[in-house]
């Protein structure tokens, strides 16, 4: 927690971030954000109590830039501010889709870049990060990366080549669980339970089951298998996720997910 890090377009995963820092005791004089819209600056300072400078002073201050735009105003921002890079910086990039090389091309010769992807679980101390090195960056990169990170969940260390299933996965994870959540809460109005009854009921279960996952150790298929009494409810429901292909859909939605992030990155955005 001695380096200064600024946050390069502090929107919803870079408060994310900032959040997450403030509540592991990161010292606020050490966090900076930038921000595009001036109000969005003042809402950040006056929330986290942190710093919000213009891009190119938070460059020169920070040690590490966090740059958490959209794709699609990756390459406004770094010819921008590439070239205004002091060397010795760490770059981290929160994008989907970009390789480390693509932050290169603007940036010193020899300036450390690091991909990370997080996710929005963050927000309550349960992200999972992926953290990959990129050009220049040493063990030593990749360790202030976990300081970072840490903090806000799990990490684990993968090469950059697996970032783009990785983002197909836990970066859109979440969205994907809270889409169940949404349908199996329609579920059960259609079967006549109150909206806010049928919320809660599987806002629990998914929690009781995610905690299962992790604290069992269990194969999930083991963890279903014990709720699927013979001849029961539970197998005539499976009956029809099966059916309908939910396990196919699944497949197809990831790899859609996947091309998505290939597609960001041959700048396709
Ligand atoms: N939302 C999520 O769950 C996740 C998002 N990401 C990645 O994080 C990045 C940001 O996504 P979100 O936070 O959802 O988008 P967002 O649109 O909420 O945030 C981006 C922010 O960057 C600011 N910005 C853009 N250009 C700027 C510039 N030149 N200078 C200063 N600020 C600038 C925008 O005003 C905006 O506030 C994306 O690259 C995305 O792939 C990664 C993991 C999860
Ligand atoms: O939807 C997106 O592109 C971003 C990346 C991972 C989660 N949200």
């Amino acid at each position: 927690m001695t380096h200064t890090v600024a946050v390069i377009g502090a929107g919803k995963i870079g408060e994310v971030l900032l959040s997450g820092l403030v509540r592991a005791g990161w010292p606020v004089g050490r966090l900076i954000a930038t921000a595009r819209r001036p109000e969005r600056g003042r809402e950040l300072a006056d929330r986290y109590g942190v710093r919000v400078l213009p891009n190119e002073a938070a460059a020169a201050e920070a040690d590490v830039l966090a740059v958490a735009v959209k794709p699609q105003d990756a390459e406004a921002l770094m010819t921008d501010l590439g070239p205004k890079v002091p060397a010795g910086k760490l770059v981290i990039s929160l994008c989907a889709g970009l390789p480390t090389s693509f932050f290169a091309r603007f940036l010193a010769a020899g300036t450390p870049v690091v991909r990370v992807m997080t996710n929005t679980p963050a927000l309550v101390d349960e992200a999972m990060t992926a953290i990959s090195a990129g050009p220049h960056a040493t063990a030593e990169h990749l360790a202030l990366a976990e300081e970072m990170f840490t903090p806000l969940g799990r990490t684990l260390r993968l090469p950059e080549s697996q970032q783009d299933a990785v983002t197909a996965l836990s970066g859109s994870g979440p969205a994907y669980f809270f889409y169940l959540v949404e349908a199996m809460t329609d579920a059960g109005i259609l079967l006549g339970l109150p909206r806010q009854v049928a919320h809660d009921l599987i806002v629990q279960t998914a929690i009781g089951s995610a905690v299962m996952l992790r604290e069992s150790g269990e194969h999930p298929v083991k963890l279903r298998e014990a709720v699927t009494s013979p001849a029961g409810t539970t197998i005539a429901a499976i009956r029809e996720l099966e059916n309908h292909g939910v396990r196919a859909a699944l497949l197809g939605a990831l790899e859609a997910a996947r091309n998505r992030a290939q597609e960001i990155a041959a700048n396709e955005v």
